[in-house]
């Protein structure tokens, strides 16, 4: 069946059925009469075409209305169709900048080798190539703790310093993409037992850093330089890499203070609003458009191991022989020579240490005892400043948040103290010095027998160089966060020494940071949405009308 329209006489006229012969149908005001010249149809089917008709006018009136009042109709339809090819050329754009698939030869890497007085440690770090000066972009990959002693143990043969490092360096050769090991910088840095070796003889300390570096430069990376780093920069170095870590500066929120006990030094840093007083604690950082002042000090001997030679030389010359050590267990007992304590430069000007050769070191585990033996290596008595720390050395009151990291973390995480408070963790110390040696040994047959038999002493060195030493009172110990890494990164000075070597961390801020994740998925949805609507809204302004336009219903 055909309806068809005559604009000149405004009628339709339907051409013939299977049962209509022919119909005329004519629209005056609402009122459609139509004329149907039936030959053999039901009333039903006059009806519903009658029906079908009517919807047909009433649609192609309004259509016809809305173009008479609408001129912009088309241009509109055209403007918006614009906007959704634009929208969807963006959507696309975005999705493709945003997920581009970072080739492995877009990253970059970085090794520092930390040259401590127990040991060295490799770290290889991995970094974007394009996203340089953007916080917490560098990211540890790999670490390898070379075997034997620091380098300061190869003073009598230096030429073994260097070979020490091969294993690791290896590793580092696997790790690191062949055709980026010519622009990979080393740095090798080493802190207080190369400090101390240098304070001893400083033309051993420098054959020992010539054969780091001989060693080192073999390697196809980029030799950036084996050096002994002073105390203030590592502590400083701390800081930035945990506050690196933490995302402190891109966030321009409160730093977190740095505090790092090593086997030979220990540092403390942090941002004071305080004046420091003392010039040789102040540094200076300005950082991603703000500046720093920070307050640091690195106390040479009081790492733990040399904090205990000094417990035992003062134990040594006010204590009979066999020295009975409040700090290790009962039944503990070990030959020792003086020599073993005294040779150490924080040691040595101790007459009284060398009338004997030998002695036998027991343990007479007592916690108090011990608080008050390890007490008596701090000299609390002299401060010519409005207020010291220990040993006349100025320093602020502590403020704000820490984290605590190296011998801080292994000797509190082993005594299961990082989530106690400061009277919990006096209350469970003293219980495990009491401890016998022999229970002790059989609780941990897998740990190695200098650690263990010394946990006890690191425990009250601990507590008593954080409290009495860097007044953490016990409100102020829930401010200590004993970390090993954060974010899958080793606390410790390395990474900020490399930040700062590679100029990775900018005085001033970068540019607007790349579209974070959650924006990126927002302004996906709502720019879908908007193109859903137009989408909808043109096809209603499009479709509807051009439909409608037609002459024929077929
Ligand atoms: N698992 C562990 N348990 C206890 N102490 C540890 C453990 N691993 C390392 N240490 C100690 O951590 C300290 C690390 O100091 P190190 O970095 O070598 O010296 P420094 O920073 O003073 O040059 C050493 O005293 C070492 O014995
Ligand atoms: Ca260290």
């Amino acid at each position: 069946m055909q309806i068809i329209y005559s604009d000149q006489f405004s009628q339709w006229y339907v051409g013939t059925g299977e049962c209509l012969d022919s119909i005329v149908a004519k629209r005056q005001q609402s009122v459609l009469s139509v004329n149907f010249a039936t030959s053999s149809c039901s009333v039903r089917s006059v009806q519903a075409r009658f029906v079908e008709l009517w919807l047909y006018v009433i649609q192609r009136d309004i259509t016809a209305e809305m173009k008479e009042k609408n001129p912009w109709h088309r241009p509109l339809i055209i403007f918006i169709a614009i906007l959704i090819a634009l929208g969807i050329i963006a959507l696309v754009a975005t999705a493709v900048v945003q997920n581009k698939p970072l080739q492995p030869q877009k990253y970059k890497y970085g090794i520092v080798l930390d040259a401590g007085s127990s040991h060295t440690a490799v770290y290889i770090y991995r970094w974007q190539a394009e996203k340089e000066n953007n916080t917490g972009m560098v990211q540890q990959i790999h670490e390898c703790d070379v075997k034997g002693k620091g380098i300061s143990s190869y003073s009598s043969s230096v030429e073994r310093a260097g070979l020490s490092l091969r294993e690791c360096m290896e590793e580092a050769k696997e790790e690191i993409p062949i055709w980026r090991h010519r622009e990979t910088p080393v740095y090798l840095g080493a802190t207080a037992g190369m400090r101390l070796l240098r304070k001893e003889n400083a033309s051993v300390s420098d054959q020992v850093l010539s054969s780091v570096e001989g060693f080192l430069q073999t390697y196809p990376f980029l030799y950036q330089g084996a050096r002994i780093i002073s105390g203030q920069e590592e502590g400083a170095y701390g800081w930035i890499t945990v506050n690196y870590l933490s995302d402190n500066f891109h966030k321009a929120r409160a730093t977190m203070g740095a505090l790092d006990l090593g086997g030979a030094s220990t540092q403390i840093t942090f941002v004071s609003q305080q004046q420091v007083e003392s010039p040789e604690n102040s540094i200076y950082f300005r950082l991603y458009g703000k500046d720093y002042h920070v307050y640091t000090h690195s106390f040479l001997c009081y790492g733990k191991d040399q904090a205990l030679k000094l417990a035992m030389a003062q134990q040594l010359q006010t204590s009979d022989l066999p020295l009975r050590d409040p700090c290790f267990h009962p039944g503990y007992s070990q030959e020792r020579t003086v020599e073993s304590v005294s040779s150490s430069p924080c040691v040595s000007g101790s007459p009284a240490l060398s009338s004997h050769a030998n002695f036998t070191h027991v343990g007479a585990g007592n916690g108090t005892l011990c608080h008050s033996a390890v007490r008596r290596i701090f000299n609390f008595s002299h401060c010519e400043w409005g207020r010291c720390s220990f040993n006349g050395v100025f320093q602020p009151p502590v403020e704000g948040q820490f984290g605590a990291f190296s011998a801080f973390y292994f000797v509190m995480n082993f005594l299961n103290l990082t989530s106690d408070t400061l009277e919990e963790s006096k209350e469970k110390l003293g219980q495990y010095c009491s401890t016998p040696w022999a229970e002790i040994k059989q609780s941990y047959p897998h740990i190695k027998e200098k650690y263990l038999a010394e946990y006890c002493f690191s425990g009250v060195y601990i507590l008593t160089l954080l409290e009495d030493g860097y007044s953490f009172t016990s409100d102020k110990w829930k401010d200590i966060h004993f970390i090993k890494k954060i974010g899958g990164s080793a606390a410790g000075w390395t990474l900020g020494y490399m930040l700062n070597l590679t100029n990775m961390i900018p005085a001033e801020a970068p540019d607007a940071p790349p579209l974070p994740h959650a924006g990126y998925v927002t302004i996906m949805v709502l720019f879908s949405l908007l193109l859903v609507v137009l989408l909808l809204l043109c096809l209603k302004l499009f479709c509807w009308p051009a439909c409608t336009r037609s002459k024929h219903i077929i």
